[in-house]
């Protein structure tokens, strides 16, 4: 299948959520307790998706609030240097902070993140931050999970797929769990389904929908077949390096590879997925075809060590292709 998206639009896809601050380990293959310098990145899965989409070629706009200060100027300038339209960026007025993600590289298979996200500003999106004007203007609306995590961010995102419903914008989710955010699973699992049920997309590891769904004991079937009974028309499980799975609502199952990869680090590895993934689906290439382009992506950025300014462009990414089909 392939599916079809306005043409009239000033935007390919709208970013609502968190624009953070990530802090990778230079130094590879020791815990964070051991490890002293860390270089600066752009992250928060949202930020990471646009600014893949916008690298990629995608007209590419971006919802959040950042810190009024050094790293929210950063967060912001950097967006807007690889394409991102910022203009519904929005600075924290009340001193909450940008979030900072640490990561830690014990090994290519071994990595963790440490998240510092106590009140910070991204989670202060306010309802009357969003506009409805703004988001008329997109092919797609990503939402992701964890700006579902608190107030008002919470209520920013129900504003936004309001919006998006009355201007027939498809909503995409990427389900991005992060626990850090959450009281409990329980109540993720109750945020998660509404959304869920708000999307024609969904996209999320398989331990993410076991969130989703509150229980461990579905299958990719019984998952996807109760998600495409609602409005969701495309659900797609991750299992990493195992590759993923697309369900469709005519009932296609199609199972996409991993791309083999001199892997430095795990993380990156979603986020530039779902990017390469909306991209191909966005210019009209069918699910399968997007299913490889999303991996291949996700390839080239386990090898690199950032998530945002690892992420390739088109010309990186069919070259992997095309080195992978020389070599079956
Ligand atoms: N080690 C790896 N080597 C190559 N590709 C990978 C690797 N890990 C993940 N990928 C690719 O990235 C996709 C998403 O990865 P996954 O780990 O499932 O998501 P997330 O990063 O959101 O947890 C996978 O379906 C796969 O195509
Ligand atoms: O999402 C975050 O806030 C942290 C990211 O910026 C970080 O780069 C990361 O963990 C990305 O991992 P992914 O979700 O596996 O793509």
């Amino acid at each position: 299948m392939t599916m079809t998206f306005s043409t009239d639009k000033r935007f390919d896809l709208i970013a609502v959520g968190r624009a953070c601050i990530d802090l990778n380990a230079t130094e590879y293959n020791r815990p964070m307790e051991e490890t002293m310098t860390f270089s600066k990145y752009v992250g928060g899965s949202p930020a990471n998706i646009a600014i893949g989409s916008s690298k990629l070629g995608l007209k590419t706009g971006f919802i959040g609030k950042v810190s009024d200060d050094q790293h929210g100027r950063f967060i912001q300038s950097y967006m807007e240097k690889v394409g991102v339209d910022t203009s519904q960026m929005v600075k924290d007025t009340e001193g909450h902070k940008s979030g900072l993600t640490f990561t830690e590289i014990k090994s290519p298979k071994e990595c963790s993140i440490l998240m510092y996200r106590t009140d910070v500003a991204d989670l202060n999106l306010r309802p009357e931050d969003v506009s409805e004007g703004y988001i008329a203007q997109a092919k797609i609306l990503l939402i992701s999970g964890t700006a579902l995590a608190k107030s008002p961010s919470r209520e920013a995102v129900f504003q936004a797929v309001d919006y998006a419903k009355r201007q027939n914008v498809p909503i995409v989710f990427e389900l991005d769990y992060r626990p850090y955010t959450w009281q409990s699973e329980e109540e993720t699992s109750v945020y998660y389904k509404w959304a869920a049920e708000q999307s024609t997309i969904v996209i999320g590891t398989r331990d993410e929908y076991n969130i989703l769904e509150n229980s461990e004991g579905n299958s990719d079937e019984q998952t996807a077949k109760a998600l495409l009974s609602s409005r969701a028309e495309l659900v797609i499980i991750k299992h990493g390096v195992d590759g993923s799975i697309a369900f469709e609502d005519d009932g296609t199952i199609t199972h996409a590879k991993a791309y083999p990869s001199n892997v430095l680090k795990t993380f990156g590895a979603g986020d530039s997925y779902a990017s390469a993934f909306l991209y191909a689906l966005l210019n009209g290439n069918s699910v399968r075809e997007a299913l490889q382009f999303g991996g291949a992506s996700a390839a080239i950025v386990v090898s690199k060590h950032s998530s945002s300014e690892a992420m390739p462009t088109v010309e990186e990414i069919k070259a992997l292709l095309a080195q992978h089909e020389q070599s079956v």
